[in-house]
């Protein structure tokens, strides 16, 4: 196992660790159940199936908000804990060099913060490299990142939508929103309180989006939701139809083909002649949302390619890099705490002793 490489894809909802050779070996939902403030109760999709179930003793906690580190101490729990169990014990990890991916706008701090993670586990790593989560996607769809055509991405994960121009192996341009899946989940239970007067909880929400959410309207679908009569206060069972859903998430959606649309509007010519042959990359879990790619199709005119598994995207672009040596520049080293490092070349590969 010793000099394996390991790449983490630290989603806001899921968690994600790709061993070089043997494939994805971690993908759990990226949450932690504490319990008295202290005691781990549990980790993944355990903890994630307590959610709205708990008593005031135990807190569950998804550690990532916006695409960043927001708790730390719980996301330490959780790292340590996951590698606990997949080497036994942390440490064995050892001499493993790690490719983390990030989102790309974001602080230097909140790169950081992603590295020091591991070299806080108690695991002595051969290096701890950090890549921009667009360069993954790329990969995945299995574009030529180091050609300078211009690329266009869009990842539409559960607490934001990354839009990223590549070109050169580099990010030529980013904006990350915090418009996703959670905004979705959230619009639609105020949108069914006030039209049906009913309390929906988050993961009732997220399920009628998975089973009747559309980008477009018409779709005549529909799903049964349980929740509480806002009336009576008794629970109560009522049909939904996926209109009532699009209109709950149709201010979301445009918000998302707002900022696509003044990406666009903002990039060199040449650039844009690349997306017009090539069309737009789009991927993360949101992007299952039906009819999605034909709303975006409608916005842009331009070709819209969603990608296959768009949830694993990340994770498979990022095996895919620690896979082929020929990538080995892409990632930016990250060396040990203390050492002096120009963070700000994150994007184009390059790292560079002070
Ligand atoms: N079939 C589906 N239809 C609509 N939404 C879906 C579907 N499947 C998953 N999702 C949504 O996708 C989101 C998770 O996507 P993904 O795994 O790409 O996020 P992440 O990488 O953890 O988040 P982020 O990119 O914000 O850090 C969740 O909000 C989930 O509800």
């Amino acid at each position: 196992m010793l000099g394996k490489s390991i790449g983490i894809d630290l989603g806001t909802k899921r968690i994600k660790y790709y061993r070089k050779g043997d494939g994805i070996i971690f993908d759990q939902e990226n949450c932690i159940a504490i319990e008295n403030r202290e005691e781990i109760r549990a980790i993944g999709d355990e903890a994630a199936e307590m959610v709205g179930r708990t008593p005031e003793t135990i807190e569950v906690i998804y550690p990532v908000n916006r695409g960043v580190i927001a708790n730390v101490s719980a996301m330490e729990l959780l790292f340590n804990t996951s590698f606990d169990r997949l080497y036994g014990k942390a440490k064995r990890a050892s001499g493993t060099s790690f490719v983390i991916a990030l989102p790309t706008d974001i602080t230097e701090v909140e790169k950081r913060s992603f590295a020091d993670l591991i070299h806080k586990s108690g695991i002595k790593p051969k290096n701890v490299s950090l890549v921009d989560k667009p360069i993954c996607v790329a990969m995945a769809a299995g574009l030529d990142i180091m050609k300078a055509k211009g690329v266009m991405t869009v990842d539409v994960g559960a607490d934001t939508t990354e839009i990223a121009i590549i070109a050169l192996g580099g990010i030529v341009r980013s904006r990350l929103l915090p418009i996703a899946g959670n905004k979705f989940d959230e619009s639609i239970c105020n949108y069914i309180r006030q039209k049906c007067a009913l309390v929906i909880g988050k993961s009732n929400a997220e399920q009628l989006k998975m089973g009747i959410a559309g980008a477009l309207s018409g779709q005549s679908l529909t799903m049964q939701v349980n929740g509480r009569d806002v009336v009576t206060g008794l629970p109560k069972r009522i049909e939904i139809e996926s209109d009532i859903v699009y209109e709950a998430i149709k201010e979301d959606l445009k918000s998302i083909t707002e900022n696509i649309k003044s990406t666009l509007e903002h990039i060199p010519p040449e650039v844009s002649s690349d997306i017009i042959d090539a069309g737009i990359y789009v991927t993360g879990g949101s992007a299952l949302i039906g009819n999605f790619d034909k709303l975006l199709n409608a916005e842009t005119n331009l070709k819209i390619n969603i990608l296959e598994d768009p949830q694993d995207s990340v994770i498979n672009g990022l095996g895919k890099l620690i896979d082929d040596d020929n990538y080995k520049t892409l990632p930016y080293i990250y060396r040990q705490p203390g050492y002096s490092v120009n963070l700000r070349n994150v994007n184009n590969g390059i790292a560079k002793k002070k």
